[in-house]
């Protein structure tokens, strides 16, 4: 086990007309290791990408394969020396060759060795049975997957992939991410996999960096991203969420929800308390009370519902509170109250999240 990451980039930076696109970004990316680049539209992760690929220059910053400089501004390895595959969006295989002459078409060497690695990659990716195919007999998703096999078949070091399985539906979506991912891993490859979809890159990565407006502001596990937002666009990124602001005072930011404790803030910061719609806790109306202030949950507030929703494993209830705020609980299977119906909602104190606002 070798502790030089596979692909490694150090404070890239470009511009466009002036304006900067990709503003000092670094990161790393272990062999086996998928690491999704997650954030909005525009906000830089296939510019980045691409001076990765050798196919954009950055301005500044560098780029490292085990630990080896392929590309600093000034000395620069070409694309086609880099040892990287590429999965983007647009991709498209030869039509006029088949699957076999498609996924042997970047192999050098003798054609009996590249039979084989072509036959072992197509039969891992399941497509072993199409070999003598043209692509035009082929679906979207087979397609995508001779892709993959291509891409895969000169043993990249590394797999840069944009938004890879955005053309297909979303059950076939889920099958071929789940198979690519144990071909890529059983293969050793280290992926950067951009995408705009938090629900893809939490299946996906192992490392989720999160991307704005051109810097990456956060990196982590999926689940500690979830779960350990930096700031409120964060946990927003990732689900629906439901905010409180408030003013500190002597470490406290008081709220109808009751006393939220926030060390070391100082007296007047506004902060927002944050929750996820999953994690507001309801409870009954008992002849227009709800249930005793805890430590753990706070003071419960009174809701009014105002639309509840079935989505299939979980309930969207929408409530409105006395004082016009707007909040949503999801909960787990059917919980459909009627227009009107009162409960008491609770921010539980284990799952907010409390950021100071900025600007
Ligand atoms: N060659 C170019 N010339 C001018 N502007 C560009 C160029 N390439 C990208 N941009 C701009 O740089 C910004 C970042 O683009 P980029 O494609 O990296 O974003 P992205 O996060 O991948 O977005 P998307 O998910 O929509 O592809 C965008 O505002 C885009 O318009």
């Amino acid at each position: 086990m070798t502790d030089t990451p596979r692909l490694e980039i150090r404070n890239l930076m470009r511009s466009f007309g002036g304006r900067r696109v990709v503003d000092d970004v670094s990161l790393s990316v272990m062999p086996g290791q998928v690491t999704c680049l997650l954030g909005p539209s525009g906000c830089g992760k296939s510019t980045t990408l691409r001076m990765i690929a050798g196919i954009e220059t950055q301005e500044s910053g560098s780029i490292f394969v085990d630990g080896e400089m392929i590309c600093d501004g000034k000395y620069r390895v070409p694309p086609e020396g880099r040892g990287i595959g590429l999965m983007f969006q647009d991709f498209a295989l030869f039509p006029h060759l088949s699957v076999a002459g498609n996924v042997a078409y970047g192999l050098k060497g003798r054609a009996s060795k590249n039979r084989a690695r072509v036959e072992e990659l197509l039969g891992k990716v399941g497509m072993l049975s199409h070999i003598d195919n043209y692509p035009h007999e082929l679906s979207g998703g087979e397609q995508q997957r001779v892709a993959l096999a291509r891409a895969l078949a000169p043993r990249p070091r590394i797999m840069l992939m944009d938004e890879p399985f955005s053309g297909l539906d979303d059950r076939l979506r889920d099958d071929i991410r789940d198979e690519t991912l144990d071909v890529l891993k059983a293969e050793g490859t280290a992926v950067l996999l951009v995408t705009h979809e938090p629900g893809e890159a939490m299946r996906m990565a192992d490392e989720i960096a999160l991307m704005r407006n051109g810097k990456i502001v956060q990196r982590g596990a999926p689940y500690n991203i979830y779960n350990t937002p930096v700031d409120k666009e964060a946990a927003g990124f990732f689900s629906d969420i439901n905010s409180v602001s408030a003013k500190v005072n002597g470490a406290l930011a008081q709220t109808d929800f009751g006393q939220f404790l926030v060390p070391g803030m100082a007296d007047g910061t506004v902060v927002d308390i944050v929750i996820r719609p999953q994690h507001v806790k309801i409870d009954f109306d008992r002849h227009g009370k709800g249930p005793n202030a805890t430590i753990a949950e706070g003071t419960p507030v009174r809701g009014t519902v105002k639309r509840a929703r079935f989505m299939g494993f979980e309930s969207l209830v929408e409530f409105s509170l006395d004082d016009g705020t707007e909040m949503k609980a999801v909960i787990p299977s059917v919980f459909l109250p009627k227009k009107g119906t009162i409960l008491w909602l609770m921010i539980r104190r284990d799952r907010c999240f409390i950021f100071p606002r900025t600007a």
